[in-house]
């Protein structure tokens, strides 16, 4: 009965008797994500006790944990902890419903982006603006999940789960997903009658199994569902999940015009975290990408872009121009790159193009390893394309085969670092800086002091990561380690593994020489 409540149930508890009336409006508020009218609720006289009588002895509990951390009183550091001993499946349910949006955020119109996430007040770098669990979750491993099935096979599942819940009348979750764009536009379209203590039964939603329903269900999945970085349950292959959170879909993308996003966000198990990656002013855009930025194809985001109805007329221009370069273009570089991109590209594509001839990289010369790699020094800068990750992934392997370990771990920070440039505090940043540390400290004791002084800069970008994503508390209560145990076990085990460095065994990696 209680999964029918929403704001208008609220009204109707009002009528109830002291103390039933505050004990089933705390429930209520708390079914709604709000956790500070819960509270409030739990402090009339007598609500404690009859809620402990009916709802559960943890329940003021959880009403009282629910309403600090929607104040923002969230422990990262301890989430982290709860998501590694879970496998990063999840946050386990007793750390918290961990709902929070900063108050300084609202949602407002913006002129051909329908509705848009604004700053309300300003927003210091490293604020934290938005933690949450999600609506709904495909996890792989579930009855209705299919191994290696495609993204479109895991909407339709988000969207018949959602449908399921619609049926069911859980009005609260239903009004969080109505409240997403759905293809079309938001809300009202669609809304639960007011239910009332006379009522025989819970409201069902106008059109219910209708396929009108079911097309918005669709709709809202398909634009604001973001893919979960889940592992196979029994071999730990990367597997996506599929979930809906209700804020993080909110946060438009950052067109190339737009500049560099300001919020990058993580996930911890189950739970969705943004914080902001620079100052953001009154009155601003919170951004951030619906890409990756180890995307090694244009193509990748731009078929997101496309997925989203979304074109980005610089990122497609930069995309022609590198193509254009790939292809052997003659003449001056296109004008929206720098000469020093010309000599980058066809190198690249010469070696790339042996590589797929000799399928793999055994045929790669030394002379052609040292063009790629001055060309790659020459043409460097702030910004990180497809075919620059590209370059850095091949200059890894091929460092170590012709320079020596030292070397390959030299370029996957290079990597690292073009990442923390292009995308500050992204995930993949982070986990990069963890990967490199695990294999350091798999090296210990055979250092080269090349790397021992690599191993210093890795450390402290992995410091600096942590202080950034756990709000300071890495850095400042806990010791360095147990910052470390639980932030690095965190990135090491979320996220994917990317590329031949994550792929190559420990024990070849150390057997190869620091330096040939
Ligand atoms: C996840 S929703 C973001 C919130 C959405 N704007 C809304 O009205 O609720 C994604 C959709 O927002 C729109 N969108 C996001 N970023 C945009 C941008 N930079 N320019 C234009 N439309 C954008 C696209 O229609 C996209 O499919």
């Amino acid at each position: 009965m209680l999964q029918g409540f929403n704001k208008a149930c609220v009204e109707e508890c009002s009528l109830l008797g002291a103390p039933a009336s505050g004990g089933l409006r705390a429930q209520a508020y708390a079914q709604m994500g709000d956790w500070k009218a819960a509270k409030k609720a739990m402090e009339e006289p007598r609500v404690l006790q009859w809620t402990c009588e009916h709802v559960g002895m943890t329940f003021p509990m959880l009403v009282d944990l629910g309403a600090r951390q929607s104040s923002g009183e969230i422990d990262v550091l301890n989430l982290m902890g709860g998501a590694s001993i879970m496998q990063h499946v999840v946050v386990p349910e007793d750390m918290g419903p961990l709902r929070f949006e900063s108050s300084k955020l609202e949602r407002k119109e913006l002129p051909g982006r329908g509705l848009g996430v604004v700053a309300k007040a300003d927003i210091a770098l490293g604020e934290l603006l938005i933690a949450a669990r999600p609506i709904e979750l495909i996890r792989p491993g579930d009855p209705d999940w299919q191994y290696q099935a495609d993204m479109a096979y895991l909407e339709e599942v988000l969207t018949r789960r959602l449908l399921h819940r619609c049926m069911d009348c859980d009005a609260s979750c239903i009004e969080e997903v109505f409240s997403l764009f759905d293809g079309q536009g938001h809300g009202a379209r669609w809304a639960p009658h007011a239910w009332r203590s006379d009522d025989f039964a819970l409201p069902m939603p106008q059109g219910a199994a209708s396929a009108e329903l079911y097309a918005r269900l669709r709709g809202v999945v398909k634009h604001n569902a973001h893919r979960w970085p889940g592992k196979h349950p029994s071999s730990s292959l990367p597997a996506p999940g599929l979930g809906l959170w209700l804020w993080p879909p909110m946060i438009n993308h950052a067109l190339e015009s737009d500049g560099r996003p300001n919020c990058a966000h993580v996930f911890v198990g189950d739970v969705m975290l943004f914080r902001a990656t620079a100052p953001i002013r009154a009155g601003e855009e919170v951004l951030d990408r619906y890409s990756t930025p180890l995307a090694d194809h244009f193509e990748f985001t731009l078929h997101t872009l496309a997925a989203h109805g979304m074109r980005d007329p610089v990122y497609e221009a930069t995309a022609a121009s590198w193509q254009a370069l790939q292809e052997g273009f003659h003449g001056a570089p296109p004008p929206q790159l720098p000469a020093e991109k010309k000599p980058l590209a066809e190198t690249l594509a010469a070696i790339e193009r042996k590589v797929t001839w000799s399928n793999g990289v055994h045929s790669v010369v030394l002379p052609e390893y040292e063009a790629l790699r001055d060309r790659y020094k020459a043409s460097k800068s702030d910004s990180l394309a497809p075919p620059e990750v590209r370059a850095l992934n091949l200059l890894c392997v091929l460092g170590f085969k012709f320079e020596g370990r030292a070397a390959a771990l030299e370029w996957r920070s290079e990597l690292a670092r073009r990442l923390g440039l292009a995308r500050p505090m992204h995930f993949a940043q982070v986990k990069l800086w963890a990967e490199l540390l695990e294999r350091f400290e798999h090296l210990k004791g055979s250092l080269s002091s090349k790397e021992e002084k690599l191993l210093e800069e890795v450390d402290s970008e992995l410091s600096k990561c942590a202080a950034f994503w756990t709000l300071g508390r890495a850095s400042m209560e806990t010791s360095a380690g147990e910052w470390k145990q639980s932030f690095v076990d965190w990135a090491r085990g979320s996220g994917y593994s990317y590329e031949w460095f994550s792929t190559v065994s420990l024990e070849e990696f150390a057997k190869q020489p620091s330096e040939l």
